[in-house]
This record gives C-alpha cells, structure tokens and sequence, in this order.
C-alpha cells in the first residue's frame, strides 16, 4: 500500500500524519477526489472515521485513511469530543477561533485542578469501500486547558492545551515533537505496527 487517500479537508492532519507515514507510503488529499465532506453522523469517534474512509475509498478508488479526532474535557462530561469541529456551531460560528473562544468562556473560573482533559484521535484504515474489516487504532494525550492561548504551532485546539511534561501547550511544542507525542501519533503508531510498516 503505497499511495492512500486521506479522508480529510483539515490540513493541519495530513501534515502530520504525512510526517508520520514517511516516504514509504504517500498521503493524497480527498480535495483531489471531492469536495463533498460526508456528514459526521455517528455517535462514536470510531463510527465517524470509518464513515468518512469509507466515502473516501468510494470517490477515489483508493485504499483510504480517516483521522476522527477531538478533544474531552473533564469538566464538561467529555464534551466537545465527537462535536469539537462544530463546538460553536450552536452559536451561529465555526472554525478554531470561535471552538476556542467558546471553550475558553465555558471553563471561565474553572480552577486549574478541574481543568483536566484528553485529546482523542481514531484512526480507520479501509482497503476498499465495502472493507468488512477495517483496521481501527486509537490514541488518547493528556492535558489541560489553559486560561489563554498560547503557541503557535499546530491547529484547532493546540494553543489551549497544556501539556504537564512538556510544560508548554501543544501549539508550542515543536511539531517534531508533538508528532512524536500526541494522540494522533500514538494511533498511528499503533496503525503502523499493525501493517508492518
Ligand atoms: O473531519 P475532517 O475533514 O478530517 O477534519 P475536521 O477538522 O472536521 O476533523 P474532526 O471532524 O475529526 O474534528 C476534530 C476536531 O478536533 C480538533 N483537533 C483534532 N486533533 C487536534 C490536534 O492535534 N490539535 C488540536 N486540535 C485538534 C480539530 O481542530 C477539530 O475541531
Ligand atoms: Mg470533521
């Protein structure tokens, strides 16, 4: 498996899982394929990336990968999780800033202690569109949200998320190494090892 379609329009992931893959296996873009973004209507992580690989192997042809992804906060009962590229949606916003502002006013005078929160990443692979097994990895990064933004690394949520061990946010930490760490980068692992790459 050479060449795979990634299953997505942010190109925040395909930079870092591209990163991720290496030389070995070329990452196209779905925008080659289709503009069409397939509606995220599971109820899980899991169901949102096999939906969207399997419309992403049906337009090109090609085996395909899906990144859902988001971030769980504590505080919130695990919200925004399957909903964060929508968090502001209800107020008539999308995109990072307006996900960001509202998260910020959510959590405003939440103390540190409660703050607490995870970045979720599901990985599917499908080898074809009617794919009866696809390969699903996930990886979980432990953090927690900040005051105000910070870094400017990364994409979505990163310039909120605080990172104990680093003791930076993930927009600040270099993109090596957040690679190296981040929800993303641990199902991809995992995804690797599975395909014996
Ligand atoms: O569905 P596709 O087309 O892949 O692109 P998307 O951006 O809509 O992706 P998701 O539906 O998986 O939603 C993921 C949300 O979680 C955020 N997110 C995921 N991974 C992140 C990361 O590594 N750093 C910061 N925010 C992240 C991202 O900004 C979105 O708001
Ligand atoms: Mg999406």
């Amino acid at each position: 498996m050479k060449e795979l379609v990634l299953a997505s329009h942010n190109p925040g992931k395909l930079k870092e899982l591209q990163a991720m893959l290496g030389a070995q296996v070329k990452l196209r873009s779905i925008a080659e394929f289709s503009q069409v973004e397939p509606e995220e209507t599971g109820l899980s992580f899991i169901e949102n990336a096999i939906l969207k690989a399997r419309h992403a192997a049906e337009v090109s042809g090609l085996p395909a990968l899906a990144d859902d992804s988001g971030l769980a906060v504590d505080y919130l009962g695990g919200a925004p999780g399957i909903y964060s590229a929508r968090f502001a949606a209800d107020e008539g916003a999308k995109g990072d800033a307006a996900n960001n502002a509202k998260l910020l006013r959510v959590l405003e005078g939440v103390p540190e202690a409660e703050r607490g929160a995870q970045f979720v990443c599901v990985l599917a692979l499908m080898r074809h569109p009617t794919d009866p097994l696809p390969l699903v990895c996930e990886g979980l990064w432990q953090g927690r949200i900040l005051s105000q933004a910070q870094g400017q690394h990364g994409f979505g949520y990163d310039p909120l998320f605080w990172l104990e061990e680093h003791q930076c946010s993930s927009a600040e930490l270099a993109p090596e190494l957040k690679n190296q760490h981040s929800h993303r980068a641990l199902a991809m692992r995992l995804l690797k090892q599975r395909l014996g790459l």
